[in-house]
């Protein structure tokens, strides 16, 4: 008779769009590649879902759309229509030299709000990943209404997280976790390691600070903790820019803000 199989613990990872160029104008493929190599790395305990931001970063590398219009919201959907196959090219292709397989998923909230959509994303979903895919989902920007739908994949990642009862979330970005305010401010930053209280979190959050690709900021993630808070998922905000940053967080080889 055969073993029965170990149960993985699931991460949902959340990739913003500055990790994914490295703080650059380019998409980074040697990124691509670190977070391939620890994910085949961490096979035989944890199975991945990835959130990945980027798409719009891609497509200028391709297009030029820039117009008077540039900052409009139809812009940046056409943007990220073009980006997002060559955002889930470059993932095939580096992924598949790693042994690893690659699927596209593309949510909206809405799909959040009725009961046979989840039901649809729960099962898609473990079924890629019973078959040894890992899911790169984004938001389904073409269909996103308005600017405060559009380009949150931080929420998108949470509300996902919670869908799934993953065991954990990690959202990369390209800090050691949230700092506090002062010290950002000072240019000493300070990882705040474990939140106990999220209003006292708000407060530590540098208004309209957000990194050049970003969109949501460091608000954002703090909305995402709360909703992953709130189905107990555990949730760490981790500095996506550097190496191994997955297997070094879980190893406490680095600093990174948690919340339990
Ligand atoms: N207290 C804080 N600690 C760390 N970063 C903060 C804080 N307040 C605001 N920020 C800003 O939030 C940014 C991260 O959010 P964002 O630019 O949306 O990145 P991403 O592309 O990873 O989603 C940081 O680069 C920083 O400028
Ligand atoms: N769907 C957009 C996501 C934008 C977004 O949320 O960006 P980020 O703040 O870097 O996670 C894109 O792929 O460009």
């Amino acid at each position: 008779m055969s073993k029965p199989k170990k149960k993985k613990k699931r991460i949902l990872l959340k990739i913003g769009s500055n990790t994914l160029t490295k703080e650059s104008d380019q998409i980074s493929r040697g990124k691509i590649e670190d977070i391939g190599r620890q994910i085949a790395a961490l096979q035989d305990d944890y199975e991945f879902v990835i959130v990945s931001s980027g798409a719009k970063v891609v497509a200028k590398q391709f297009v030029n759309l820039e117009s008077t219009y540039s900052e409009e919201i139809n812009v940046k959907q056409a943007l990220t229509s073009i980006g997002q196959p060559h955002l889930i090219r470059i993932f095939q292709e580096n992924f598949r030299e790693l042994g690893l397989l690659a699927s596209q998923c593309l949510l909206s909230y809405s799909d959040f709000e009725k009961e046979e959509s989840k039901k649809n994303i729960v099962n898609t979903i473990n079924i890629l990943v019973d078959n040894g895919y890992i899911p790169i989902i984004n938001e389904n920007d073409t269909v996103a209404t308005d600017e405060i739908q559009f380009g949150d994949n931080d929420k998108l990642a949470a509300l996902t997280a919670a869908l799934l009862e993953v065991d954990l979330l990690i959202i990369a970005t390209n800090t050691y976790g949230i700092y506090t305010a002062k010290s950002f401010k000072n240019g000493h930053p300070e990882t705040i390691t474990e939140v106990q209280n999220f209003s006292e979190l708000k407060k530590e959050v540098v208004d309209n600070d957000k990194s050049s690709h970003g969109t949501g900021g460091m608000s954002s993630k703090v909305v995402a903790l709360e909703i992953a808070n709130k189905a107990n998922i555990e949730t760490w905000i981790v500095n996506g820019l550097k190496d191994n940053f997955i297997i070094n967080s879980i190893n406490q080889k680095t600093p990174f803000t948690k919340i339990e």
